[in-house]
């Protein structure tokens, strides 16, 4: 679709095809619609790329600029990019499979693990269905009253948690689900804490109000304690738990109800003369709290004047957008209540992606921040937020957004990372595991692209600007395990295996065990790698072998010490010569890296070609520590002096003298080993507080945590405790609780382990290499 190739005559312009105009439907709410073709609307047809060839009447280029600007921004103002993050079982995955029915994207609910066994359509993983837990974050997108809405569901198990961290890195605003009876979990304050992180505004859906012991007021209460969140409620529930019938909406005063079989004919009526003073009540709460960050409301509201539903509505807009303000929003995403007034809010208060500011770094001027317009004229800036490998070879899910340009299918793109320059064979939208080909994509979505080698971080570009995206933060993975593939024919698919998910998951890591010769893997958690062995099995067909989860210990050094070492061989043949000295020390605390090294010889004691290789001894060296074999972090290395020789020096001799060297003054330099602390977050029946308090008292690290007591369930909350400590406890808290306990555990810092596991680990480790 050249548009060059046009004569200017005809003045033809690729441009939608207007489809007429719906009549209005007289319920607030349109009953789902049949399933929208992609060119079905014209913001749809903008946005999947396919667009109608219309022509427009003849006129001069800057009329035809300003028709097409206006084009773009109405596109680009009825777009939202969202992302639906909660902690494990709010009900994130049943909340999306609504949207996807309301909005005619599917034409049946399907329940996480329901009894027709189809699962939900974001769960396409066999695992994931199984399981009844998101594993990978899906893409989709779906049309909401003439928008587009673009929809990443993602995972709540903290050994996952990658996955929320890629998709709030490239969302405009989020959902934040929270669940009525459990109200603010451990994975509702990470999730919150990256949504921040990532400056992503955000609404929050307090779901399962027809849960027994809803109670959407104690949520809102801990939302605004736990979280700190400048947050209130935008509707009331009208009755809970079993009598939960529908909603009244504070900014249009209007009671909602959802009626049909799978909730899809919402009927506005009158609220219910008994609810008029509580509804009046939680108004003027919402307007006052609206009113602290926002001047314009601020000023009506002391000015005593009436606030109509639109000034309201434009308040928790702006304030929303500024991230000042959380508008809550409540319903029951299983009973199918309240999901089509979330995605109105989704639309009134959620950004376009022209509202959010983006920043890339450019590297021609030594990282200097610039703003990108966001707009799809100007150059292409597109980050690669997640990989993955499907069944036409690797799929590269690139963002976009937000970010700038254009992106054609055949063009030439730039991965400014790598300098490689790649053809843009495919271009696809997702709709969970089924995609649709698009032949353009503009700034503001999430496609995806295919075979285009690269990294998840990596920035392309159209090569004529040179601008790198800020990378997402990555957490280190806590634990690890040896694995092998039981039959040796098997080892070409084990490697593939192994390869294909360390690319796709960079908390996902590979390596070899140095002196066992052993592969070890290493993720977030006993459930992460377990998935991931399953997935070998499942997927490449080979059984491995698996050994004793381990945890991922580092060590460091706690004081300065000297090191002055010469690595010298000079009989017979090739001699080698290398003399190194100077010091190792601890880097400062909170260092945002792990090894550093400096070369601070003052002359030429030794000429400096030699000096890479001597750093990359210190590296080598620091990948294995002498207490228990494990890397060792938060240490600086000085040069200070040294000696070469004429014809003996070699690259080599001075990487061998600084793997000495180090060796050297290791001990002098009093390491310690560092273990994973997890943050547990534990709940239990009350009739086994004693147990289970007791249990996590003795294995805890540090007591600071708080315990709950309602009347049914103790919460404790959140315990630190040794990753080392936490080996077999969901069984064992099965068994304390008669399987009524849950606990989930994150990981919160590597901390050092007492004198005496220090000693039991060294002598494990001295037996270990003894016994080989
Ligand atoms: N009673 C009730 N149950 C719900 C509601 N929403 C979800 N559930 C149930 O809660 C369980 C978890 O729901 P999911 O949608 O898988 O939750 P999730 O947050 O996507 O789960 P993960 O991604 O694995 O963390 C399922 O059994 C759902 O049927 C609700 O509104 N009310």
């Amino acid at each position: 679709m050249a548009r060059s190739s046009r004569s200017s005559t005809t003045r033809l312009l690729y441009t939608l095809y207007s489809s007429p105009k719906t009549t209005p439907s007289p319920s607030p709410f349109p009953p789902p619609p049949p399933c929208p073709c992609p060119c079905s609307s014209p913001i749809s047809a903008l946005l999947a790329g396919n667009f109608h060839l219309r022509r427009f009447s003849s006129g001069s280029a800057a009329r035809m600029k300003e028709e097409k600007d206006a084009w773009w921004k109405e596109s680009m103002e009825k777009l939202r990019n969202i992302g639906i993050s909660a902690h494990i079982d709010s009900g994130k995955t049943t909340l999306t499979e609504r949207i996807l029915f309301y909005t005619g994207r599917i034409h049946e609910i399907h329940e996480v693990r329901g009894k027709d066994g189809v699962g939900a359509k974001m769960d396409s993983m066999d695992l994931e269905r199984e399981k009844g837990i998101t594993i990978q974050s899906a893409a989709t997108y779906c049309t909401w009253k003439g928008y587009q809405v673009n929809i990443i569901d993602t995972p709540g198990h903290v050994d996952f948690t990658i996955e929320v961290e890629r998709a709030l890195r490239v969302l405009d605003g989020a959902i934040l689900v929270l669940c009525s009876v459990g109200g603010v979990q451990s994975q509702s304050i990470t999730v919150d804490r990256q949504m921040r992180r990532y400056e992503v505004p955000r609404v929050a859906f307090i779901n399962k109000l027809d849960r027994m012991g809803a109670d959407p007021w104690k949520v809102l209460s801990q939302a605004r304690s736990k979280l700190r969140h400048h947050s209130s409620a935008v509707q009331v529930p009208i009755g809970l738990e079993e009598d939960f019938q529908g909603l009244v909406d504070l900014v249009k005063l209007q009671a909602y109800y959802f009626c049909g079989s799978s909730g899809e004919n919402v009927t506005a009526e009158e609220v219910p003369a008994n609810m008029k003073e509580l509804v009046a009540e939680k108004r003027r709460e919402l307007i006052e709290v609206v009113s602290e960050v926002d001047d314009k409301l601020a000023e009506l509201f002391l000015a005593d004047e009436p606030i109509s539903s639109t000034e309201l509505e434009e308040a928790i807009r702006r304030a929303t957008i500024a991230r000042k303000f959380i508008p809550v929003f409540m319903g029951s995403a299983f009973k199918n209540k309240g999901v089509q007034p979330l995605l109105d809010g989704v639309l009134s208060y959620l950004p376009c992606p022209i509202e959010v500011s983006n920043y890339a770094l450019d590297q021609t001027k030594q990282e200097e921040k610039v703003m990108l317009s966001g707009t799809p004229v100007g150059p292409l800036v597109a980050l690669a937020f997640k990989l993955e490998e499907g069944r036409f070879g690797q799929l590269t899910y690139l963002r976009f957004a937000i970010y700038e340009g254009v992106i054609k299918k055949g063009d030439f793109i730039i991965n400014i990372n790598t300098g490689k320059k790649i053809k843009v064979p495919r271009l696809v939208r997702m709709h969970s595991n089924e995609m649709e080909d698009i032949q353009e994509a503009h700034a503001g979505q999430i496609v995806a692209v295919f075979g285009v080698d690269c990294a998840s971080g990596d920035t392309f570009t159209d090569g004529s600007v040179r601008y790198t995206m800020t990378s997402m933060n990555v957490p280190e993975p806590v634990m690890s395990l040896a694995v092998s593939p039981v039959s040796k024919d098997s080892g070409g698919q084990f490697s593939k295996a192994l390869n294909r998910f360390q690319r796709e998951d960079p908390t996902f890591r590979v390596g070899l065990d140095a002196e066992s010769g052993q592969t070890i893997i290493s993720g977030m958690g006993e459930l992460h790698l377990d998935i991931y062995v399953e997935r070998i099995r499942r997927e490449y067909k080979v059984d491995a072998t698996v050994g004793k989860p381990r945890v991922n210990f580092r060590e460091t050094v706690t004081q300065r010490a000297e090191f002055d070492y010469l690595h010298k061989k000079q009989t017979g043949g090739q001699g080698q010569y290398g003399r190194v000295c100077g010091y190792v020390e601890p880097l400062p605390h909170g260092s945002p890296t792990k090894f550093e090294f400096e070369n601070m010889i003052v002359g030429q004691a030794i000429p400096s070609n030699f000096i890479p290789a001597i750093e990359k001894g210190f590296r080598e060296a620091a990948n294995s520590g002498s207490l228990i074999g494990h890397p060792v972090e938060n240490i600086c290395v000085i040069l200070t002096d040294g000696a070469s020789h004429a014809v003996d020096s070699s690259e080599l001799a001075f990487k061998l003298a600084a793997i000495y060297a180090f060796r050297q003054c290791y001990s002098a330099a009093r390491p310690v080993i560092l273990e994973p602390i997890m943050l547990v977050e534990l709940k239990a029946p009350t009739e086994f507080q004693g147990t289970v308090t007791g249990d996590i008292n003795k294995c805890e690290k540090r007591r600071d945590c708080r315990e709950r007591s309602g009347l049914e369930m103790i919460l404790l909350s959140p315990a630190h405790v040794p990753l080392n400590n936490m080996f077999g406890y969901s069984t064992a808290l099965r068994s304390m609780t008669q399987g009524k306990g849950e606990f989930t555990m994150e990981y919160k810092e590597h901390a050092p382990v007492s004198q005496e596991v220090q000693m039991q680990l060294v002598n494990t480790y001295k037996a270990a290499k003894a016994a080989e």
